[in-house]
This record gives structure tokens, C-alpha cells and sequence, in this order.
């Protein structure tokens, strides 16, 4: 018998675990195996290229340091044999091949030599854990199918491959076919086999359950190295994982994002996360680097990680609520041991309706912007307007909202845009109705133009021909967006206007349209405010900026 012996030793107590490690948990190294490239691969819509297996198992194994990967099932397509071609040539060169797994069927010889062929030393042999799946998908008695496994098993070492063991369903049948999958257990502790690996393939099991079989199985069976695959269906993976490892289980399968089957597998970044904190099993998986390797993977899957992912969502580390902002000022109030750090990732304070002063404050210290008091205010109240129209500022808009802000402050506004409906039709040429307020009195317009903005620009300028008067000519254009590249962020644009002195004005706003709306509404009035002659207390124009004339 070659099964592995678990490893034992001394472990120091978290410093911050200020609670008792969940029982069985101390001092023993667990062993992270992760599937992303084999199971997560099974994700629905997913499927790596050779080049891009390549880079994730390099990630895995050199920066995060898991222990093992499983890159591929056997036989399944000529892409997937260039693809562990590639990573065996790699590991090879790193003396990384023991490392590397491969998922085969009992199918001798055709997993094993396809595993050869790929250049492959480790075979994660697929058997059946169930009496259920035994009898329905293979139509085997368990003498057949354990006759079958001998031969796979003899045929690898043979091959100089050495053998894992899956049980498949392992979960029912602890649950409906205990003889049957026991026996199986029993009779592969006399094989040459070096992990027996436990899946609830359907992500059925409950916590108290993972407990209860993993008590019997390792009471039974106390030298051998039993490896646990969860799956998510109920969402209790970690959970799930967390009774394994506690309860005897020397090693786990996770997957990056927790991609896999259906509801997907074990989450690597929260599992990691949960391991330190929650127990003094150790590992070797360096967290710090979860967040840059779970990024080349949302981007290589086309898989978009959920902005509340625990550890890797966008959202995550971001605190709304103002008074969470004032805590952390306050003797770090809201501090927990997961800090974003940790993950390669900083703490956010989020910008809208609910943040507070307190938020804006901790953007205005990372961007190196400070405000008077009466400013803050104004920018808070704006930010407040914004999150009323849409949910969430960001640290990059901040700058356009400071700007925008402050530049309204010194104006005195007689006219504004009261309403409009543009339309933007194929085959159709944009048409603008527009009511504008000048001086307290309405006036009302169409045009149609070359785009909306234009259409506005044209029923703007009837409204003024009307008046008798004329506009300032549009001389420059300007659109941006924050750094980042969300199409959902703030829009600036600046216009740049000749009348007879040049002068910009800036409109900030998620649609670009409207952004140019509002700086043409500025600039209206900064020329009324021109021409105006403007009061003590009144803004007025010098050169190209605007400034508060004082008493
Ligand atoms: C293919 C097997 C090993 C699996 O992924 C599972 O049972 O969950």
C-alpha cells in the first residue's frame, strides 16, 4: 500500500483568532489541489486555450502555490492534449510534474496512454462511488468494476504514472450504498494508489453530514489520505469544506472564482480566506496574490465575477455607509480580520446617497484634494443629487464632480434647460423638443439636426433668434470618461466657446448628450451673467476663469 500518511506538526495560534479553532483543526498542513483548469473548465459557456491553461498553471503553482492541479480530462479533444502538452513541458522543466493531474476514465488503456502522450506522470482515475451510479451507468456488479480499476492501476504504474483515486457520487453513496462505497474504499487501501478523493458531486451534502461521513470514514481508515471535491448547489461548499478538513480530510479541491459543474466548486479565495481564520490547519497558498490570478481568470473564462463575490467581488471591500467611513476614522470601529490587503486589494469608500462626508473625505485624501469646508459641503450635496440618479460615484469622477461643482458656484444662474424628449431613431434624423426658462419665462422649441446634440443646439437657437440674441460659437468638443473604461461612468464634456473671449464650460452627467447639455446651459449663463454687469455678490468672467468678486 503507498497511501500517503497525513502530516502532522505545530502550529502557533493566528494571533488574531481570538476564539477556539474548530475541533480536529489544529497544527495539520492541508493539501489544495485546485480543478479550475479540469472542473471549472465544465462551467457552462467555458472553455480555456492551450496558451491560456498555460499562464492560469503557471499562476497556480508558482505565485499562488497551491500544491496540485488538475489540468484536463483524458481524451477529450485534440485542443486539450496541446494544452497539457504545453503545461507537462513547462512543469518538466520546473520539476513540477508530480504536480500536475489529469482526470481518466477506467478505461485501460486509452486514459493512461493518453495521459502518456501528453507528457502526464499523475492520473486522477475516475471510479464509481455509489451503488446507484454503479449499477445505472457502468451496469457493473462492484467484482467487475473493482477487477477493472486493478487493471487501470497496474497499467499506469506500469506506464510510470502514478494514481489518485476519485470516488464519483461518493456523497450518495455514503448516504444510500455505505457497504458498497466502503468496500471500495477498503479495497483501494490495498492498491498502489496515493489519495482516495471524496466528491459530493452533486453538491448535496449538508455540513453535519460532510462531518458525520468524514468521522466514519477516517475512523475507519485512519492512514489513509483522503482528499474532499465540493460543489456549491446549496451554496454550502465552504461550509462543507471547512467540516472536512476539520474532521480529517487532508486535502481539498477548490477552483479559482468557483467555477465548475452547475453552482459551480469550492471557491479557492474563499476557502483559503476560511482556512486562516477559522482554523490552525496550515497551507501553503499565498492569498496575497488571489485577486491578479482570479482577474486573468474572470478574463480567459468570460465568467463576470459577482460584485458581492466574497474576497475577489468588485464590491466587496467597499464601504457605503458613511458612518462605516467615520468608524474607520474613529479607532478602526468596523475593522475584521479580512482585510482587503490581504488579497492584493485596498478598502473603497463608496460615493452616493448614503455615504456622508466622511466618504468623500477618504476619496479627497487618496486623490491629495483638500476643501473648504464650504466647498465639502457643496460637493457633498452634489454627490447626494448624483446617487439619486445613479447608484455609485466613483474615486475617478470625484476630480469632474469638483470641478463641475465649483465652477456652478461662482455663476448666477437666470436660465435653464426645463425639459426636453429627444428621439434617435434608424433612418430617422434626431429631433430635440425643448423648454428652456429664461429670466422665469418659458419658452418652447423642435429642431431636427445632424445628432441630438446638434437638434438641441438648433431648437436652442430658434428660442434665442426669437429673443433677438446670439449664441457664442462652438469652437471645441471635448468627451471623457473617468479612467477605467466602465461604460456606466460619469461622461464628461467640455466645450470650448468663442465669444469674442474663448472661455470652456464642463457638463458631467452618465449620458454624453446631457453632460454637452449642461455645459451649454452653463455657458448660457455665464454670458447672461456677461452681460449682465454683474452685482458686488454677483460671479463675473476674467480671463479664462471664474471667480467671486469680492465687496
Ligand atoms: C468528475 C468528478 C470527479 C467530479 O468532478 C465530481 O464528481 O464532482
Amino acid at each position: 500500500m503507498m497511501l500517503k500518511m497525513k502530516a502532522t506538526g505545530n502550529h502557533a495560534s493566528h494571533p488574531s483568532k481570538g476564539f477556539k479553532p474548530l475541533e480536529g483543526s489544529v497544527g495539520r498542513r492541508i493539501e489544495i489541489m485546485d480543478t479550475t483548469l479540469r472542473d471549472g473548465e465544465q462551467t457552462s459557456g467555458v472553455s480555456f486555450l492551450p496558451s491560456e491553461k498555460l499562464q492560469i498553471a503557471k499562476l497556480l503553482l508558482e505565485e499562488l502555490k497551491v500544491d496540485r492541479i488538475e489540468v484536463a480530462s483524458a481524451r477529450v479533444s485534440e485542443g486539450e492534449l496541446e494544452g497539457v502538452q504545453k503545461i507537462t513541458q513547462w512543469a518538466a522543466k520546473k520539476g513540477y510534474l508530480d504536480r500536475v493531474e489529469v482526470l481518466g476514465f477506467v478505461d485501460t488503456p486509452v486514459s493512461v496512454n493518453w495521459i502518456v502522450e501528453a507528457g502526464g506522470k499523475v492520473l486522477n482515475l475516475l471510479t464509481k462511488g455509489s451503488m446507484n451510479h454503479l449499477v445505472h451507468q457502468l451496469k457493473k456488479t462492484p467484482e467487475q468494476h473493482f477487477a477493472d480499476i486493478q487493471k487501470s492501476i497496474s497499467y499506469a504504474q506500469e506506464m510510470g504514472v502514478s494514481v489518485n483515486v476519485y470516488l464519483e457520487d461518493w456523497s450518495n453513496g455514503m448516504r444510500n450504498s455505505p457497504e458498497y462505497t466502503l468496500s471500495l474504499i477498503e479495497f483501494l487501501t490495498k492498491q498502489s494508489v496515493k489519495r482516495i478523493m471524496l466528491p459530493d458531486t452533486l453538491g448535496l451534502l449538508s455540513p453535519k453530514e460532510v462531518k458525520a461521513f468524514f468521522e466514519q470514514i477516517v475512523a475507519q481508515f485512519p492512514a489513509v489520505h483522503f482528499d474532499f471535491h465540493a460543489h456549491n448547489d446549496y451554496d454550502l461548499s465552504v461550509a462543507n469544506v471547512l467540516e472536512a478538513i476539520s474532521n480529517g480530510a487532508a486535502g481539498l479541491h477548490t477552483t479559482i472564482n468557483g467555477l465548475g459543474e452547475r453552482a459551480g466548486n469550492a471557491p479557492l479565495e474563499s476557502v483559503i480566506a476560511v482556512i486562516k481564520d477559522f482554523t490552525d490547519l496550515e497551507i501553503g497558498v499565498q492569498e496575497q496574490k488571489i485577486f491578479r490570478v482570479s482577474k486573468l481568470v474572470e478574463q480567459f473564462s468570460g465568467q463576470h465575477i459577482p460584485a458581492n463575490k466574497p474576497v475577489v467581488g468588485e464590491n466587496v471591500f467597499t464601504q457605503t455607509a458613511g458612518i462605516h467611513a467615520d468608524g474607520d476614522n474613529k479607532k478602526n470601529l468596523y475593522f475584521n480580520d479580512l482585510m482587503p490587503e490581504r488579497f492584493g486589494r485596498q478598502r473603497k469608500y463608496a460615493l452616493g446617497k448614503t455615504s456622508g462626508k466622511a466618504n468623500i473625505l477618504k476619496n479627497l485624501e487618496e486623490l491629495g484634494i483638500s476643501l473648504e469646508k464650504d466647498e465639502l459641503a457643496k460637493v457633498t450635496q452634489r454627490i447626494i443629487e448624483l446617487g439619486d440618479k445613479k447608484e455609485r460615484v466613483t474615486t475617478e469622477d470625484l476630480p469632474y464632480i469638483i470641478s463641475d461643482v465649483l465652477q456652478n458656484n461662482s455663476i448666477s444662474k437666470h436660465i435653464s434647460i426645463e425639459g426636453y424628449h429627444m428621439t434617435h431613431s434608424k433612418g430617422l434624423k434626431p429631433t430635440v423638443q425643448l423648454r428652456m426658462s429664461i429670466h422665469g419665462k418659458f419658452y418652447d422649441e423642435i429642431a431636427t439636426g445632424d445628432g441630438q446634440y446638434d437638434s438641441f443646439m438648433r431648437a436652442l437657437k430658434k428660442i434665442y433668434k426669437t429673443l433677438g440674441r446670439e449664441l457664442p460659437k462652438l469652437t471645441d468638443y471635448h468627451v471623457s470618461i473617468p479612467p477605467g473604461g466602465k461604460t456606466d461612468a460619469f461622461v464628461e464634456t467640455v466645450i470650448t466657446w468663442d465669444y469674442g473671449k474663448i472661455f470652456k464650460t464642463k457638463g458631467l452627467d452618465p449620458d454624453q448628450t446631457v453632460a454637452a447639455m449642461m455645459a451649454t446651459e452653463k455657458m448660457l449663463n455665464i454670458i447672461e451673467n456677461m452681460n449682465y454687469q454683474p452685482t458686488k455678490e454677483e460671479s463675473t468672467y476674467y480671463g479664462n476663469q471664474y471667480r467671486t468678486v469680492a465687496g
